[in-house]
């Protein structure tokens, strides 16, 4: 299309100066990089070593961070060139970078990084116009570069040219131009200049260019739209979740967000106060955590945060499985481990939970909440009665004072009557001290006794307790169920044999003693070990003498670490919850033992956690917080980070991102969610905004709606899966300026064998490749219903596609990335958040029949990872949620 001169001249300009100013800021970057050492550390001697130790690594993350920017500039100096006006008409031009350039001198432009403040400018089309300090910026004309270092110079690729009141250009190569115009037109003839003329039209065009996908990455935006642009600037303590249909560049913007978030220029000052005063061990480069609901979407993703300046990602990219484990079973004792640990086993496919408990995690968790809460505030009311009316005066007194404490926090907080029973814990551990060595010189005597007597028979009855403990296999302990978890000691399960023995008999005795006072189950441990040490325990006179102690020990238990009760009691709470609610609403009838659901997982660690920073909400816990008391508060902060980010939220249950929502650290509480409920793919996973109001109340929910991936054909077909009818309508635009029109979807039936299958796969591969050409095969995925077929119909495949050079990877439990020439064969459950150049939808009609309830929501999720080609295909016929849209199918391309 032909452009009017005075565009193509005043494009050409640009070209000019933006090619010289691209040479001029990587070259200055280079030499920064050469000069560069970083800054001394030995310059903070003076200072004391733990503000050393945290100077030491900000500074080490200035270095870093300073030395990354220059290496980002060396390669793609500058991202936009923008013309402002101020609000007196004074023009101004600006470099925007990704990161803002140091020592260049150039009168007639300003360099800005696009993380800072007035960086905004790239993000505006012309007329937009930001506040700055002293008035207003208006932004007349924009252009975005795609810069690239070649061996004759600098270029930059599909720049895209945008000024007030005209068409938006994109220019190809900004180098072929320069080159075009500055030929001599008396040294060509006349047919070459009719050649030239064309090439140039070639290298201009009227609009926007959709790009071609053609590796699995994320592929990279330098400069976001307005809307995008706004929500990744929101303060670093925000609470954000952003909705939008698919390829609306959610995890685009997450992303941009977290690298300007970790970029000390993008910090306003007071995000930088808050990260000075944070309580998080790790500098803050490292302090965060993103999740991703598979392994895939984190090594997708990658690429894109090391563009972002954004270090070792895969460290901090986790999906909630592994996280969870880790948590559990390392911080939080809730599962078990070979030192102990807490009470639990973990199991994937645990029998433990009711349908109800899955579909309802909200309620199910306040109900839990409410109940350990409870149980655990009247369990210390009724230990401080028992002590109140001690006939010891000591304890008497002290159970008093205890009550009152915990009265105390009735009328005001939790936190506040923790603290409270904080305060008295030392005298507490005083009087338990003496109250245990009075209980455990009985306990001694009559094992004495015992060893004693059998010595007298020739026996030695402490060797035959340890071989009897051998025949008490782990069954029972499995199923012991019933025993009290409250009454267990604070002291680590012993490793050696003895030891155990010893402890063994003496919670036999302890039973022995108290069980006048409360009945127990035959079939604890304690109670065969009981049966069977018969009349070697205690005399009836040492056994009513032991319970009244035992009881004061048990209720001083309670209040001698009081931190450590209300957090790592929790998982002993709730397995008094699950038995109490035994073949109710939310667990089946039968004892589970020690077997845990994940998603009862959550829940303890959500309950933990929220336990934890409602202590921390407390100024007195928190002054305090360095008194060995709060040590397991402490622990929380090893766990917490300065920012949690979430992808593909509604892909987690409320529950769960609750738990990601506690693990953002206060003061900063930073916490960004993104995702599409219309694209949720587990029976978990969140429903509603409301479900995630709940998980923070002061959410802000923002809306993004242009579709940037998809062309208008499949734009259209995924508004039509959408499924009006439920209610869950997407709501995508187009891009302005963009041609968007490619070619309609292809459907077929009837192919119910791989061969079958692959034929007509390599058909369409061929017609992709012929329409792309010159160009490369780009990025194309094959979609099945079962990680079973991956195998098939990749062997399939290749065994047709050989002859066309081409070749299929079969991408086993979703884990392999592949090549970027090969074709790519998933199980759809592995690709939430990916997005290839063509997509093929294999067996639909296998998933419609496999997971009939989220298999519209699979058909949703597999059509929008396409971006111009998608094909489905049936073994049989095509179900009918696909096949009442068949008038947007064709049959080939
Ligand atoms: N402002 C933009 N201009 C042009 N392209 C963009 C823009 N923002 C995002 N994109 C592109 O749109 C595509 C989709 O982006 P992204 O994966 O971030 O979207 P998403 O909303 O997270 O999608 P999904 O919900 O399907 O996971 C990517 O190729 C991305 O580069």
């Amino acid at each position: 299309m032909a452009l009017s001169l005075s565009v193509n001249e005043h494009t050409s300009d640009i070209a000019r100066e933006a090619l010289a100013i691209f040479d001029n800021v990587a070259t200055g970057a280079k030499a920064e990089l050469a000069r560069f050492k970083g800054p001394s550390a030995e310059s903070l001697a003076p200072l004391n070593t733990l503000t050393t130790e945290k100077a030491v690594a900000k500074l080490n993350e200035i270095g870093r961070e300073i030395l990354n920017g220059h290496q980002i500039l060396s390669r793609e100096p500058a991202i936009a060139r923008v013309i402002a006006a101020d609000e007196s008409d004074n023009i101004t031009t600006f470099y925007i970078s990704r990161f803002a350039p140091s020592g260049l001198r150039d009168s007639k432009v300003r360099f800005a990084s696009y993380n800072a403040p007035v960086g905004r400018l790239a993000s505006l089309r012309p007329g937009g116009y930001i506040e700055v300090p002293g008035g207003s910026l208006e932004v007349l004309e924009r252009t975005v570069f795609h810069a690239e270092a070649l061996p004759v110079g600098w270029d930059s690729l599909d720049t895209i040219f945008e000024a007030d009141g005209q068409k938006t250009v994109t220019v190809t190569s900004l180098l072929r131009l320069l080159s075009e115009r500055d030929a001599p037109a008396d040294a060509l003839d006349e047919i070459e200049r009719m050649l030239k003329d064309a090439e140039v039209d070639d290298n201009v065009t009227i609009g926007r260019k959709r790009g071609i996908i053609d590796k699995m990455q994320l592929r990279d935006q330098a400069v976001l739209d307005e809307y995008q642009d706004a929500i990744f600037r929101l303060s670093l303590d925000s609470q954000l979740l952003i909705l939008g249909p698919p390829g609306t560049g959610k995890t685009t913007t997450l992303i941009r967000r977290l690298g300007q978030k970790l970029d000390p220029h993008g910090l306003s000052d007071d995000e930088q106060s808050l990260i000075d005063v944070s309580p998080s061990p790790l500098p803050h480069g490292q302090s965060w955590i993103m999740f991703t609901p598979t392994d895939l979407l984190g090594q997708y993703l990658k690429e894109a945060f090391s563009r972002n300046n954004v270090p070792a990602p895969d460290l901090r990219i986790k999906t909630w499985i592994g996280h969870r484990k880790e948590l559990a079973r390392n911080h939080l004792s809730i599962l078990r481990t070979a030192n102990g640990g807490g009470p639990f086993i973990l199991k994937d496919n645990a029998a433990t939970i009711t349908p109800d408990a899955v579909q309802s995690p909200i309620e199910w968790f306040e109900q839990f909440q409410t109940k350990q809460n409870s149980d655990f505030w009247s369990g210390l009311e009724g230990a401080a009665a028992i002590l109140s009316s001690a006939t010891d005066a000591e304890i008497a007194k002290l159970g008093d004072r205890l009550r009152a404490a915990v009265q105390s926090a009735q009328t005001t907080s939790a936190a506040s009557g923790i603290y409270a029973l904080v305060s008295l814990s030392e005298d507490v551990r005083r009087v338990l001290g003496r109250v245990r060595a009075d209980v455990d010189g009985v306990l001694k005597t009559a094992l004495a006794r015992a060893q004693a007597g059998a010595r007298t028979q020739g026996e030695n009855f402490f060797e035959q307790l340890i071989a009897f403990l051998d025949t008490l296999d782990d069954q029972t302990d499995q199923a012991d169920d019933d025993l009290d978890d409250e009454e267990e000691e604070e002291e680590d399960r012993p490793t050696n044999k003895p030891a155990a023995a010893q402890r063994a008999y003496y919670a036999a005795l302890r039973l022995q003693a108290r069980s006048k006072a409360r009945r127990r189950s035959a079939s604890s441990r304690s109670a065969l070990v009981l049966d069977w040490i018969g009349d070697r325990g205690l005399t009836d006179t040492e056994a009513s003498g032991l319970a009244e102690r035992l009881g004061w020990q048990l209720s001083l238990n309670r209040f001698s670490a009081p931190v450590r009760q209300y957090l790592g009691k929790v998982p002993a709470r709730y397995r008094q919850f699950r038995r109490s609610e035994r073949g109710g609403r939310w667990y089946p009838d039968g004892n589970p033992g020690r077997d845990l659901h994940p998603l009862e997982a959550d829940l303890i660690i959500l309950a933990m956690l929220r336990a934890g920073n409602a202590l921390m909400a407390d100024n007195r816990v928190r002054r305090n917080i360095d008194q060995s008391a709060y040590e397991s508060l402490r622990a929380l902060y090893d766990i917490q980070r300065n920012q949690i980010l979430v992808d593909e939220a509604p892909d987690f249950s409320p529950v769960q991102l609750a738990c990601m929502r506690a693990l953002a650290i206060e003061p900063i509480g930073s916490f960004f969610a993104c995702g599409d409920f219309n694209q949720r793919i587990t029976d978990w996973g969140s429903r509603s905004e409301e479900s995630l109001q709940w998980v923070e109340p002061s959410l802000q929910i923002q809306r993004i709606s242009i579709a940037y991936r998809q062309s208008r054909q499949l734009n259209d077909l995924a508004k039509a899966l959408a499924d009006p009818a439920s209610g869950n309508q997407s709501d995508a635009d187009l891009p302005e300026d963009v041609n968007n029109d490619a070619v309609s979807p292809v459907m077929a039936s009837g192919l119910s064998e791989p061969e079958d299958v692959a034929l007509w796969l390599s058909q369409r591969l061929s017609e992709i490749e012929r329409s792309v050409s010159p160009r490369p095969l780009p990025s194309i995925a094959i979609l099945v219903p079962e990680e079973a077929a991956v195998r098939p119909i990749t062997d399939a495949l290749n065994a047709v596609i050989e002859d066309q050079n081409l070749h299929a990877v079969a991408c086993v439990d979703g884990k392999i990335i592949g090549r970027d020439d090969e074709i790519r064969v998933f199980d759809v459950r592995h690709i939430k958040g990916l997005e290839f150049e063509a997509v093929f939808f294999v067996g639909v009609d296998r998933l419609a029949a496999s997971e009939p309830s989220l298999f519209e929501r699979y058909l949703y999720v597999g059509a929008t990872r396409a971006a111009t080609y998608l094909g489905m295909c049936a073994d049989d016929e095509i179900p009918p949620s696909l096949a009442r849209l068949s008038d947007h199918f064709g049959e080939r391309w």
